[in-house]
């Protein structure tokens, strides 16, 4: 057989058959769904009169719209998310699909809720009507974003029909700097590629940066890709993937784990696998990043300066850059540090995880969250506020002055009651700085966790490295 690629061996493993020279029928070992992107779906699915023939391989989370203030009972204000919140209630009741509803323990973010409850392993298919499901590649797992026609047709049928992707490596060798993060290394990576620069490839990550990953931070590298415009991101799963999964899937049944263990081993790129595209970064050089514009790529190293508009050649990327400065309110050609923000957010499925929360709680030991400015933190899921509060992570930031919060998307974008006002500058640790993102007028840059509590503690951007630790 001829030398095949890691993303190349999970779509072969998975087709059903070719449909035509470019189309297969790919079978979805999960689908996640939210009651954003499913309400059409299953719209279709009465209309036509199917069923779901495999409903325990779906699984809904209510993730987007749900209210996040500290209440022990979450009720959802807004009639029209209400709505969305019940319907899929009503529509996963009627199809039998399992569903982690508004007032559910382990509630969350869906790229947060299902990892960590250890529904994702090396080797699946994922797919969820929502664009950052690559998250799961962290653990070998294919999981890309579907559209609503998709969704229904995936619910009648477990398959989806799937046009395979260019493949793309990109190798990060180094040890990432003290006071970096694998945000910074996605961000960083974006930067270079931009935003477009991963389009129509599923990118593998592979290198000793990688190796040296935690599973958590390979999630935030592998959902954050996305906004490279990735199809899926992948990296071969190995031994600390293998035991994120096995301690978190005891239905894997001891007689089952040595096969399950044989397949994974062979879950890797052939060594002489040929890619379309392949890249090669050095992680040593990687200094905490921060965005200044309103797309991911538009952004820089914390003691770098916003570019000055006559030395971007390219015409089109000059205006997006003056257009962005016109809506983030910034200089061209001045530094980034020192920018005054009055918001500080720290969650998402970017950076909603365990290990975010203890790195800014690192930042945040010790100090007061700054004058004029508001800061929370929405832990990603039930699960892992629960862990940060047996770890007192939460008292450490209600004392220091941000608000703790119950889990879900929130100001990630702002569709439930989370919104900022216009004008308002946010230091966050989400993955997507548009326009109006966080509201109506509101300024959003992109950084990581302990980047965020250090804007927190100083009312401005500023780079973490320069703050003592004081714990
Ligand atoms: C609401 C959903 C469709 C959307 C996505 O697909 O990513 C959201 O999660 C986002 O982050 O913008
Ligand atoms: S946390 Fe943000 S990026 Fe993630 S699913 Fe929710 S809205 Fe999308």
């Amino acid at each position: 057989m001829t030398s095949r690629t890691l993303y190349r061996k999970l779509v072969d493993s998975h087709t059903v058959t070719w449909l035509d020279d470019e189309n297969l029928l790919l079978f979805c070992d999960l689908h996640l769904m939210n009651e954003y992107t499913s309400p059409q779906a299953f719209a279709g699915l009465y209309e036509q009169g199917h069923e779901v023939p495999m409903p325990d391989q779906n699984v809904a989370v209510v993730s987007h719209i749900i209210p996040t203030h500290p209440t022990r009972v979450r009720i959802i204000s807004d009639p029209a998310s209400a709505l969305q919140a019940r319907n899929l209630k009503k529509n996963c009741d009627h199809f039998g699909i399992p569903l982690f509803d508004t007032n559910d323990a382990l509630q969350g973010i869906e790229h947060v809720v299902a990892p960590e409850l250890g529904l994702i392993r090396p080797g699946m298919v994922v797919i969820c009507g929502d664009s950052h499901t690559t998250t799961y590649g962290a653990l070998g797992a294919l999981g890309f974003g579907i559209g609503t026609t998709d969704v229904e047709h995936v619910l009648a049928t477990q398959t989806l029909v799937y046009k395979p992707a260019m493949d793309m490596r990109i190798r990060i060798d180094g040890t990432l700097p003290v006071g970096t993060t694998a945000k910074d290394l996605v961000l960083d990576v974006i930067g270079r590629i931009g935003a477009q620069g991963a389009r129509g490839y599923a990118v593998e990550f592979c290198g000793t940066t990688i190796d040296a990953l935690s599973v958590e931070a390979r999630f935030t590298l592998c959902n954050m890709i996305l906004e490279a415009g990735v199809r899926g991101a992948l990296i071969a799963p190995d031994q600390k993937a293998i035991d994120y999964v096995t301690s978190r899937a005891p239905d894997i049944a001891e007689q089952y784990l040595d096969a399950a263990l044989a397949a994974w081993d062979k879950l890797h790129s052939d060594t002489d696998a040929v890619f379309d595209i392949e890249h090669h970064f050095d992680a040593s050089h990687v200094a905490p990043q921060v965005t200044w514009g309103t797309s991911p790529d538009q952004v820089v190293a914390i003691d770098g300066s916003i570019p000055a508009l006559d030395t971007i050649l390219d015409h089109s990327v000059r205006g997006s850059a003056a257009r962005a400065l016109a809506y983030t309110g910034l200089r061209a050609g001045s530094a980034i540090e020192g920018t005054a923000i009055q918001h500080v957010f720290i969650g998402s499925c970017t950076n909603g995880r365990i290990e975010d929360l203890r790195a800014a709680a690192g930042i945040v030991h010790g100090r007061q969250v700054a004058q004029g400015v508001r800061a929370m933190v929405v832990p990603g899921s039930g699960a892992v506020k629960r862990a940060a509060e047996a770890e007192g992570l939460d008292r450490i930031f209600t004392q220091a002055g941000f608000e703790w919060r119950n889990a879900g998307c929130s100001m990630c974008l702002a569709m439930n009651d989370d919104v900022l006002a216009a004008g308002v500058r946010c230091a966050s640790t989400t993955n997507r700085n548009f326009e109006g993102r966080q509201g109506r007028g509101a300024i959003t840059h992109l950084m990581s966790p302990a980047m965020a509590a250090a804007a927190a503690v100083s009312g401005h951007i500023t780079d973490v490295r320069q703050l003592e630790v004081l714990s």
